[in-house]
């Protein structure tokens, strides 16, 4: 595409010299835009067109079906409405054209050891709520989320590399991490949408490092460039990474958190699914400096889900 969003092909992060190279270009692409595009990440496709599958099909289910696994509050098990993205940079808008689900890394520990993964309230408390439909959901997505969070891990490495620490830098703020993995299901739409109204309204991701698949032909993801939007390209097989604010915060400003948004489609688009690990730190890991990582994401979080 541009060098503003550069194509990465990781096949060579097993070798001390490829790493090298690899981290020069990732720190130049987390410099700029903080969006980059892998391939030759090594998840396996099948593992990937098995999540797709299962996930479609979870969310042509009849409303009253996937409402048994809405939990609330926050995105945390289904949610007809995925919010509105754009009130976690306090600006208004009609909500997201989206549904969503989600689960949390934390999601599976017991009540007990959840509740001490902070003292506010936080989505990354709730347990996992699973659909019972459709077949092989929760281990296709139980495995997704092993695999993609490795694969996070290692891009947290070499973007500590790149940052001119040693690759474990960050490791101590990860081994109980709370990252979110979200499907986001941009339904099709009889009518055009409202003014200012998005699929994803422009926001900023908040966590780490966000590992996004989205279906190959569809389009509609863009990134801020200036005052300029430009589309990110959907590369088949590719994953797009971004940073999030907290890497930007804990690059001490070198590296970039920048604005992206999902275009509506218009009346008779197909749908569209896109399906982000939000690589999230532990909750008590840094934030900016007032508060701790875990504050940072639940408020910006809740932002999303206030009444407007
Ligand atoms: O659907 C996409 O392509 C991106 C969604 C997104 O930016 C998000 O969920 O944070
Ligand atoms: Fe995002």
């Amino acid at each position: 595409m541009n060098d503003y969003v550069p194509i990465i092909d990781l096949s060579s992060r097993d070798h001390p010299r490829g790493r090298a190279a690899l981290a020069e270009r990732i720190g130049r692409a987390c410099a700029t835009s903080g969006f980059y595009v892998v391939v030759g990440h090594g998840v396996p496709a099948a593992l990937v067109d098995r999540m797709h599958r299962v996930t479609n099909d979870f969310f042509t289910l009849p409303d009253a079906e996937k409402d048994l696994v809405a939990t609330g509050p926050g995105v945390s098990g289904f949610r007809r409405s995925g919010g509105t993205t754009a009130r976690s940079l306090d600006r208004d808008t009609p909500p997201d054209l989206c549904e969503a689900y989600a689960v949390h890394a934390t999601g599976e520990l017991d009540d007990r050891a959840r509740a001490r993964l902070g003292d506010h309230p936080a989505t990354w408390k709730l347990a996992n709520a699973w659909p019972a439909r459709p077949a092989g959901f929760r281990a296709t997505w139980q495995e997704y989320l092993a695999v993609v969070a490795d694969l996070a891990a290692d891009l947290v490495r070499l973007s500590a590399r790149a940052l001119g620490h040693p690759e474990d830098h960050f490791a101590g703020r990860f081994d109980r991490h709370v990252s979110s993995l979200v499907a986001n299901y941009y339904y099709p739409r009889a009518h055009p949408p409202l003014p200012g109204q998005m699929r994803r309204g422009a926001h900023t991701d908040f966590g780490a490092l966000t590992v996004l698949y989205q279906e190959n032909d569809r389009g509609g993801l863009q990134v801020l460039d200036g005052d300029r939007w430009r589309d990110v390209p959907a590369v088949p097989g590719g994953f797009v990474v971004n940073i999030g604010d907290l890497m930007a915060l804990w690059s001490g400003g070198r590296w970039v958190s920048t604005m992206h948004r999902v275009l509506p489609a218009g009346p008779g688009s197909p749908s569209r699914l896109s399906v982000p690990l939000f690589f999230q730190p532990n909750h008590d890991a840094p934030g900016d400096g007032r508060v701790t990582a875990g504050e940072w994401m639940a408020a910006k979080t809740a932002k999303l889900f206030t009444a407007g």
